[in-house]
Formats: structure tokens, sequence, C-alpha cells
């Protein structure tokens, strides 16, 4: 495989590539563009001069200005706009700016704004980024992704848009999910812009608002049936490993209905995995490990109720089933015991009426005396029953837990532990101020999206971001280099041991049970590290690697793009030939085949 697409390109040389950009390509390509800060001399060269202001400005000058123009802005949506606007003509200056200001720019790029991004995609659209596979392209889905004409591709995320966060079916709105997830490769996990690709792949959608919208922007069609959906995504999966061997595929936001089915269908044949499955439950279980220790509760003791029982709850449970059965030596068997889903129906049981679905069966419980199996339907009937000593929301739905279960929770429970973890905010199952007013400050917190901190009874308490960002960028990233046939499940498991290790002392001192957001970089870095050595110990990695630790993270530091403006001589080709170096990965940054169309 590797072969074949280095003899596709064989003819291509760097230097070639280079020289079919030209002039104002340089400009209108997002990855070469470096707007005010081309010098007057690569302006010459070039042929823009005039084509843009006498000024010459560097990076820093321009982080500036679009830092204040961010803060102009009152509405995080119009600072998504202002933000996707650079993203689609500045690339290295919106990973720039976004590494400079990560915390503050994380929530408009990312959850919670990236959910009414997605909301209202066609409203906003301005420019395309990524690709839309229609289920019409069947049989030409290869040719349909050659089209990016890209060159490699390290990371593709894919949505058909069915579950957007916990906002439902949005269609090929979806596609702003896997834009906002692409970015986070690039500034959490360094993998080169030029190298990720967002995907769609548009099947139609069941939401018949969106289909009646004028603005919208997908096929207006219902969702195909099941045995087309699986055409469709069988050719995909073929194609990209054909085109792009070595890239990881990461499944976005997939319905229940499917995501199940398609890990099954797909992980042992490619080198993919599912974020709200595998990444929620690693993100999660490294936080829920962490708040077990500080809870003062030996981890035999809890209780955990599950609320919401789909892709992420599911997802949760097995990773914190594996994390416990490898950390503190208990048996799967006896974790099952510990843990109850509710769904819509009300507590998960074998002996509830109705049948289960396929991915519930093995987390019901088969304890639950025959005449309350039908009758624990809501979620208070169930904390009731199960007097939880964590509480883990996935369910979508908004706020649910309410200020009787919390208070309930103190009464026999020293530290509640409490998870709102759907997103985006408006999901979320309580807010993290209320759980810690309603605990009189007791209440652990780690939420899927950003809450801001809270003062009770003068004592500021800030609740833990438990997101899979934090997991999703370095297990792609240790993929890339060492680029294992396939993700198995223990990849998963020692990136959310090395999370939870990341936390140190900061998890008493702080109460806080993931490193700082500000350090995803450093976060993205060590978890790659532990993926590649999970990868040797298997015997799973497939490229030449150091063995000693050091070694390797020198090697993971090596490969994380930075944000930089190539050097002159990029731009400056035929006219300085001694100047000229031959370029590296990031002097080819459009990483593209054939230079932008005008
Ligand atoms: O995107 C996020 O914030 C986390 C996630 O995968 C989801 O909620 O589906
Ligand atoms: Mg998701």
């Amino acid at each position: 495989m590797l072969r074949r697409s280095f003899l596709r390109y064989a003819g291509e040389t760097r230097q070639s590539l280079q020289q079919q950009l030209r002039g104002v390509d340089f400009l209108k390509n997002r990855f070469t563009n470096k707007g005010t800060a081309f010098t007057l001399e690569e302006r010459d060269h070039l042929g823009v001069t005039g084509l843009l202001p006498p000024a010459v400005e560097s990076i820093s000058d321009q982080i500036d200005r679009y830092w204040s123009q961010f803060n102009l802005l009152d509405q995080p949506i119009n600072k998504y706009q202002l933000l996707r606007g650079l993203l689609d003509t500045n690339t290295t200056l919106y990973y720039a700016l976004g590494l400079k200001y990560v915390k503050d720019i994380l929530p408009i790029i990312y959850t919670p704004t990236v959910g009414e991004a997605c909301q209202k995609y066609g409203a906003l659209y301005q420019r395309d980024n990524g690709v839309y596979i229609s289920s019409t392209y069947a049989g030409q889905i290869r040719s349909v992704l050659a089209n990016t004409r890209k060159r490699a591709v390290d990371i593709i995320v894919v949505t058909d848009g069915s579950r957007i966060l916990g906002l439902g079916d949005l269609g090929a709105n979806g596609m702003g999910i896997s834009i906002g997830k692409c970015s986070l490769y690039v500034l959490g996990g360094g993998i080169s812009p030029s190298r990720v690709l967002p995907v769609m792949i548009d099947v139609g959608t069941n939401n018949e608002s969106l289909k009646s919208d004028p603005l919208y922007l997908g096929n207006r069609i219902s969702r195909v049936a099941d045995e087309e959906f699986y055409a469709v995504m069988d050719e995909f999966m073929a194609s990209v490993k054909d085109l792009w061997p070595e890239a990881v595929v990461q499944f976005e936001d997939f319905s229940n209905n499917h995501c199940f089915d398609m890990l099954t269908r797909y992980q042992e044949k490619y080198r993919c995995f599912n974020d709200d499955i595998q990444g929620t439950g690693a993100v999660v279980s490294a936080g829920f490990i962490n708040a077990i220790a500080l809870a003062n509760l030996p981890p035999k003791d809890h209780r955990l109720l599950v609320f919401g029982a789909g892709s992420a709850a599911a997802g949760v449970v097995q990773a914190i089933s594996d994390l416990s059965v490898s950390k503190f030596g208990i048996t799967k068997e006896d974790v099952k015991k510990q843990v109850y889903l509710v769904d819509s129906q009300g507590l998960v049981s074998n002996n509830r009426e109705g049948r289960l679905q396929k991915h519930k069966v093995q987390w019901a419980r088969d304890d639950t005396p025959a005449d309350k199996a039908n009758a624990l339907k809501s979620l208070w009937d169930v904390v009731q029953y199960v007097k939880p000593t964590a509480l883990l929301g996935l369910g979508g739905v908004g706020p649910v837990f309410t200020e009787e279960i919390v208070k309930f929770m103190t009464t026999y429970c020293s530290r509640p532990i409490i998870f709102p973890l759907s997103n985006p905010s408006s999901k979320a199952e309580i807010l993290p101020s209320d759980a810690y007013k309603w605990s009189n400050g007791k209440a652990i917190v780690a939420s899927g999206s950003p809450f801001p901190d809270t003062t009770v009874n003068g004592k500021v308490y800030r609740p833990s971001q438990g997101n899979n960002m934090y997991i999703f960028p370095g297990v792609g990233l240790g993929c890339t280099i060492a680029l294992p046939a396939t993700i198995p499940q223990e990849l998963l498991v020692v990136a959310s041991k090395r999370l939870t290790d990341m936390v140190g002392s900061a998890l008493e001192s702080q109460q806080t049970l993931y490193p700082p957001i500000n350090e995803i970089r450093n976060v993205s870095k060590n978890i790659a590290v532990a993926v590649i050595q999970e990868c040797q110990r298997l015997g799973i990695a497939t490229t030449k690697l150091p063995d000693s630790p050091q070694e390797l993270m020198k090697l993971v530091d090596r490969r994380m793009y930075a944000p930089k403006y190539p050097d002159e001589a990029y731009y400056m080709k035929g006219k300085r030939k001694s100047a000229l170096r031959s370029p590296t990965r990031h002097h080819n940054p459009t990483g593209t085949v054939e230079a932008p169309k005008q």
C-alpha cells in the first residue's frame, strides 16, 4: 500500500510543487498566506505589491490585532465567525493566535460555541473546508477524496451528523464538528494543518425542520437505510486506506444505531477509533479515578449511576471498568456490580419489560427485585434506590440533576462525585455552580463543556473539564508516529492512565481532576509517548522508533507542528538560489499535489 502511494507521487518532487505556486496564489492559499507579514521583497518577487497595505508586520502584531477584534465582539458565535474566517484565509495565524490564547479560544472553536455553529451552519456558511461525501457519490468516493489533492493525510475526523454533541440529528451541519475537532488536532496535538481532513458523510437527515430550512446545505433526503449507509462507509474506509495509508480515522458523533456496529466492523481492519465511545471513555475514566482518590472512599465501595445509555455512557463504563481492573486489581465482574445505567425508561435491568439494545445488555442489572424492574422509572426513583456515590450525566437532555438529588447524596456521602458531561453547556445535567451550592462545596465536579468558577461560603470552586479533547489529539498523534495497523483498546487505556497521572500534586492542592487546559500540548505529547510505548510493547508499531522515553519525547516534540510562517526561501524560489534549502515538512505547507486554483 505504502509503495503504491509512493509511486503515485514519485514524479512530483517537492520543488516542482513549489514552482506551481505562484504570485497571488500565495495570498489566496490559506496555508501559504501570511497577509501583512509578507516582506516588501517577497511582495515584489511574487508580483503582489500593492495588493496588501504598505505596512509589513510580524506575526505577533497580527495576533494582537485579531485578539483585539476578538474582544470587541460580544457574542460567542460572532467570535466563532471571526476565527473561521481566519482559519480559512490564514491558517498559520489562526493557530498562532489559538496557541497564545488557548483557554479563551477553545470555548469558541469547540464546545459550547461549536454546537451553535453547527445548528446555524447553513446561515453562517462562507467557505468550504473539508470534504462532503454524498450517498449519491457511491462508486466514486475515492476520486471525490482525491479531489482534495492532498499528498498525505494524518488525521480524518468523519461524522454523518446524526448525533451532534447532545443536539441530535443535524445532518450536513455536522461538518462544523469535524472542522472543530480537526482544529484541536492541530492546536492540541500538533498535527500539521495541511494533514488533517474534516469529512461529512451526507446520507440525509431525519431532522424535518432542517430539511425545510431554505438555508440548509445538505441533501434534503431522509437518512438512507442501513445497507446503503454501510456501503458508503465501507467504500469510504477502503478509499481512505488506499489514498492515505498513514491516516488515522476518528469517528465522531454517529448515532447509537450505527456507532457500535461501525466500531466492530472497522476497528480490526483500519486504523480508526470512535471518539464518543473510546475518547470520552478514556477522559472520563481518568477524571473519575482522580475523583475517587479525592472522595476518600475505597474504589470497591462506590456506586456509580450513569444517566444516559448511549455511545458515551457505554464507552465510559467500559473505560472505568478497564482502568479499575488495571489500576486497582479488581475484577470486571466486581466493577459491573457497582454500575447502574439509567435510560429513558428508567433503570436498565435484565428483567425489565421490552428488549434491551445490544450495548446495554452487558451493563444491565441482574439483581433488580421483580417488583422494581419496571417501577424505577425516573432518575429520582433510581437515585433513592441506588444511593449513588457518583452521578455521571451523559444523557444529552439538559438539567436533570436536581437540588433534591444533590442534597440527598450529601446525606450518605461526604464527597459526592457529580459529572454533568453532556455538551454543549445547555445540555449539561446540572450547572457546576448548583452542584457546589447544593452540596455546600462538597461535590467533586467535572463537566463536558467549560463553566465558570463559583464561590460558596467565601471559597472559590473550579469545575474540571472532562472533555475528550484531552485524549484524542494525543492518541491520534501517537498513532500517526507509530502507525499501528489498528487502534486496540489498550492504547486508550494507557492514554487514560497517563492523563490521570499528569495531574500529580494539583489533585489534592487544587482539587482538580485534569491538567490545566492551557497545557493541552504537553498533555498530548505525553499521551502520544504513552501510546507509542504501548504500541512497542504490543509489537504493533510499524515504524522505526527509539526505545528510550527521552528519545521518544524528543521525537514526538519534533513532529509537532508549530505555527510559524515558512521562511523567506519558500516564497523567494528562483530569486536567491543560494538561500534555498531543501524544504522540510513545514516548508511545503499546502500539502497539496497541485497549485491552488485562483
Ligand atoms: O465534542 C465534545 O465536546 C465532546 C464530544 O465528543 C461530544 O459531546 O460528542
Ligand atoms: Mg462527539
